[in-house]
């Protein structure tokens, strides 16, 4: 089977403020293609531009110049109502905060993406529940999410955003809010989704050692792509590659390389 880009984004600038006074370009002329099955981490500075690429490539906000093309539709030409529709078949999203709804059950908070499509009931019961004996919470789904662990949470929420199979996850520091079991256990999830069901992912984190487990790093410089890094290797010899890439920008990163360098053989 032919390997086919799921991202294409050609020339993308995005500028805040006026028409000449005060203009801040989040993003600066960032091309980049991104191939179906890929495992893409966005690492950059506070301010660099990182959520605002994630927003235009999850169509939530809006080029002021260039395409994006998610698995061959170019999503800057597309209508409101056409964009949400697109939005809610193609895409899968896992945020720092779960965003479940406390009164639906595991079963039906996973089961939502499907019932907004109006899907059949049984393909429904059916898929949801392939993907909750995937996530390891099948036993959990009459349970309501106040009465399970943070952990079972953040699983319920990564079966919620795959469920409707979409052709591209996106997370927003998803392991953010995580301590550091339950980070790995997501992340090793995402890893499995990624490697055995070749679900193409891109990631935003600050974080070098979420990063290590994707299989390739854009970073992100006042809003212009400034190096990638593939992972060749094993993934602690990628932990270390990132940290000495986030060493050479700047004193602040360098100083939370050095810490987080020496902690490597802890928790690499
Ligand atoms: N709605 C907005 N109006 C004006 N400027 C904005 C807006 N959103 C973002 N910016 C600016 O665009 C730049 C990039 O912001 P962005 O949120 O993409 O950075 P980031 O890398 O995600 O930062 P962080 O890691 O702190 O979340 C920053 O200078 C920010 O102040």
């Amino acid at each position: 089977m032919a390997i086919k880009p799921v991202i294409e984004m050609n020339k993308v600038s995005k500028i805040y403020g006026g028409k000449t006074e005060n203009q801040v370009f989040a993003l600066n002329d960032v091309s980049f293609t991104m191939q179906e099955g890929e495992f893409i981490g966005i690492m950059g500075a506070s301010g660099s531009g990182k959520t605002t690429l994630l927003n235009v490539v999850s169509t939530l906000d809006h080029p002021t110049e260039g395409t994006v093309a998610i698995a061959g539709t170019d999503i800057t030409r597309m209508k409101a109502r056409e964009l949400s529709d697109f939005r809610a078949q193609r895409l899968g999203f896992i945020f720092q905060e779960f965003n479940l709804l406390d009164n639906l059950t595991v079963y039906e908070n996973v089961a939502l993406p499907l019932s907004l499509q109006d899907l059949p009931v049984h393909q429904i019961m059916d898929r949801v529940g392939k993907v909750l004996e995937q996530l390891g919470i099948a036993e959990l789904a009459d349970k309501y999410p106040a009465t399970i662990s943070g952990g079972q949470r953040q699983r319920t929420a990564a079966a919620r955003a795959i469920v409707h199979e979409p052709a591209l996850l996106l997370g927003d520091e998803p392991t953010g809010s995580l301590d550091t079991k339950n980070a790995v256990g997501l992340l090793e999830q995402m890893k499995r989704l990624n490697e055995q069901q070749q679900i193409s992912i891109l990631m935003v984190t600050h974080d070098a050692f979420s990063a290590s487990y994707c299989s390739r790093i854009l970073f992100i410089q006042d809003g212009r792509l400034v190096q990638e890094l593939y992972r060749l290797g094993s993934r602690e010899a990628f932990y270390k590659q990132i940290l000495n890439v986030l060493g050479d920008y700047g004193a602040a990163a360098a100083e939370a390389a050095a810490k987080e360098l020496s902690a490597v053989e802890d928790r690499g």
